[in-house]
C-alpha cells in the first residue's frame, strides 16, 4: 500500500518543460495503438495457447496496469521486447489487483471471466475523467448471455456456469461494450448478435485477431455476429496496428508550429473524417509510398467540428483540435457528442492566454492570437496532450505537470516531438 502511495506521488510529480516556437518538421514512426492494444491483450487471453501480440506499446502507463491486473487474476502473459505472449492460464483466479481502479479496460476482465466460466469480483473500472463512463450496456448484454453479476461496494461480481448465446442491442455503440461482449460470447454456446455495435477499426481488428486464433466472428456496419465455440485454440500471432491517434497528435502539432511531417508506415484509412478536416482547416494531408505527409504551411481556416462514433470523429480527438484552432484565425467550435464532460483542459488552456471558453459540450476558440508560455496540469491524457501542444506555439517556457495522464496513451511523447525538433525535455 505504502508503495502504491509513493508510486501515484511520483506520477503526479512527474513534469514536461517546452520551450515553444520552434517549427516540427521530419519524420517518426508511431506506436501501436492503445485503444487496440488493451483490448486484444484481454481477447488474447480466451486461447489455451500463447498467442504473440507485436508492436505493442509496452510503456505506456494502461497497457502496464492491464497486464498486471490480469496476470494476478491469473492469465499467462509474457513480455519480450514489445511483443506480448498471452494466454488464458489459470484465469480467472485469486483476486483483481486494485490498479484496475485506474484504467477503463479492466472492464473486460468481466467479459474474460464469463467466457472461462468463472467467478471474479472487480474493482469499480476507471480511465479518463470525462464525465459519465458508463458500463450499464456491458452489465446488461453479459446477463443477456447467462453470466450473474451483482454491484457492491467493493466493485462489480461476474459468474458464468457458461454462456449461452443471444440477440443484443444497444442503445448507442459504446466501444467497450461490444469487445466485452464479443470476448465474453466468444465461448458461449450458439451464436451472439449485437445490434448497433461499434466496428471501428479497433474493433475489427480485435475480430481478426480473434478468428485467427479459433472464434468465429464476424463485423460489419454496427453489426458483429459471434458463433460461440468449445475452446479457442490461440498460439497465433498478430502486430497491433499503429496509433491513428498518436498520427492526428503529430499531424496537428507539426501544423500548428507551420511544420511538415512524414509518418513512415502509415496510410490515411483510419484517418479520412480526421483528414477531411484538417483539409478543411487549410492542412495539406496526403499518402504516398507507404507513408503519409502533412504540411501546415498555409493560412488555417476556423472550423466547427463534433464528434461521433466511428467514421466520425472520435471524441479523443476534441481536445487536439480545439489546439489546433489557437491558430486559425477567428471562431472555432468543437462540440463532443459523446461525453458529458471532455472540457476541464479547457481552464488549462486558458492559462496559455488563448480565448477558450467551454459551454456544456461545447467549446468556442477564438483563435490568431500568440499564446503565452504557462504551467499546466495535465487534467487527462487528451486534455493533456492539448497542453503540450499550446505550449509548442507558446512564447518562452512552458511545465505541464502530471505528466503520467499523457503517459497513459502516448508513448515517448517527449523523444518524438524532439525528433521533429521540439525543446522539450522530461526532468
Ligand atoms: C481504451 C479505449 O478504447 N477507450 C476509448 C473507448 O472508451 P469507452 O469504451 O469507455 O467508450 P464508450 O464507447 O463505452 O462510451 C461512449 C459513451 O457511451 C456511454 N455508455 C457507454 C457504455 C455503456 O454501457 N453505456 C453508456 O451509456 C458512455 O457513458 C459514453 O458517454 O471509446 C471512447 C469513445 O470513442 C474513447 O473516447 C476512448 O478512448
Ligand atoms: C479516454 C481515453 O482512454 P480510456 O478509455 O482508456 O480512459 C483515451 O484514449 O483518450
Amino acid at each position: 500500500m505504502a508503495m502504491t502511495m509513493e508510486h501515484q506521488r511520483t506520477n503526479q510529480q512527474k513534469t514536461m518543460r517546452i520551450e515553444g516556437g520552434r517549427e516540427l518538421s521530419g519524420t517518426i514512426r508511431l506506436s501501436g495503438a492503445k485503444n487496440a492494444a488493451l483490448p486484444m491483450i484481454a481477447a488474447a487471453c480466451l486461447g489455451e495457447e500463447p498467442t504473440i501480440l507485436d508492436n505493442v506499446p509496452i510503456e505506456l502507463r494502461d497497457v502496464q496496469i492491464l497486464i498486471r491486473v490480469l496476470r494476478e487474476a491469473g492469465a499467462y502473459i509474457a513480455l519480450e521486447g514489445s511483443s506480448l505472449a498471452c494466454a488464458r492460464g489459470d484465469f480467472p483466479r485469486g483476486t483483481v489487483n486494485r490498479e484496475a481502479s485506474e484504467i477503463r479496460y479492466s472492464l473486460l476482465l468481466l467479459g474474460l471471466a464469463a467466457a472461462h466460466r468463472g467467478e471474479l469480483l472487480l474493482p469499480m473500472p476507471g480511465g479518463c475523467k470525462i464525465g459519465d463512463r458508463k458500463y450499464d450496456l456491458h452489465l446488461m448484454g453479459l446477463q443477456r448471455l447467462g453470466a450473474r453479476i451483482e454491484e457492491t461496494e467493493a466493485g462489480i461480481r461476474v459468474a458464468s456456469e457458461g454462456g449461452v448465446g443471444a440477440d443484443i442491442e444497444f442503445y448507442l455503440p459504446t466501444t467497450s461494450g461490444t469487445e466485452n461482449l464479443m470476448i465474453a460470447a466468444a465461448l458461449a454456446s450458439g451464436r451472439t448478435t449485437i445490434l448497433n455495435a461499434n466496428t471501428r477499426p479497433e474493433i475489427m481488428e480485435m475480430a481478426k485477431l480473434m478468428n485467427l486464433m479459433g472464434a468465429k466472428v464476424s463485423c460489419s456496419n454496427r453489426v458483429v455476429q459471434i458463433d460461440g465455440q468449445s475452446r479457442i485454440q490461440g498460439g497465433v500471432r498478430y502486430a497491433i496496428m499503429p496509433g491513428w491517434d498518436e498520427a492526428v497528435t503529430y499531424i496537428v502539432a507539426s501544423a500548428m508550429t507551420g511544420g511538415e511531417i512524414c509518418i513512415a508506415d502509415f496510410s490515411l484509412d483510419f484517418i479520412r473524417e480526421d483528414v477531411r478536416h484538417l483539409r478543411e482547416i487549410g492542412v495539406d494531408v496526403f499518402e504516398w509510398g507507404g507513408a503519409v505527409y502533412a504540411s501546415g504551411k498555409k493560412q488555417k481556416r476556423a472550423f466547427d467540428l463534433f464528434t461521433a462514433p466511428y467514421p466520425g470523429i472520435n471524441s479523443d480527438m476534441q481536445p487536439i483540435f480545439a489546439a489546433l484552432a489557437f491558430t486559425a484565425a477567428g471562431k472555432s467550435t468543437i462540440t463532443d457528442l459523446r461525453f458529458t464532460d471532455r472540457f476541464r483542459y479547457v481552464e488549462e488552456l486558458k492559462k496559455f492566454g488563448g480565448s477558450i471558453h467551454a459551454f456544456g459540450n461545447t467549446a468556442i476558440v477564438e483563435g490568431g492570437r500568440p499564446l503565452q508560455g504557462a504551467h499546466a496540469t495535465a487534467t487527462d491524457l487528451r486534455g493533456g496532450a492539448s497542453c503540450v501542444l499550446a505550449a509548442l506555439i507558446a512564447e518562452g517556457e512552458s511545465i505541464i505537470t502530471n505528466v503520467s495522464q499523457i503517459e497513459r496513451g502516448y508513448e515517448n511523447i517527449a523523444g518524438k516531438l524532439r525528433q521533429l525538433g521540439a525543446r522539450i525535455d522530461t526532468p
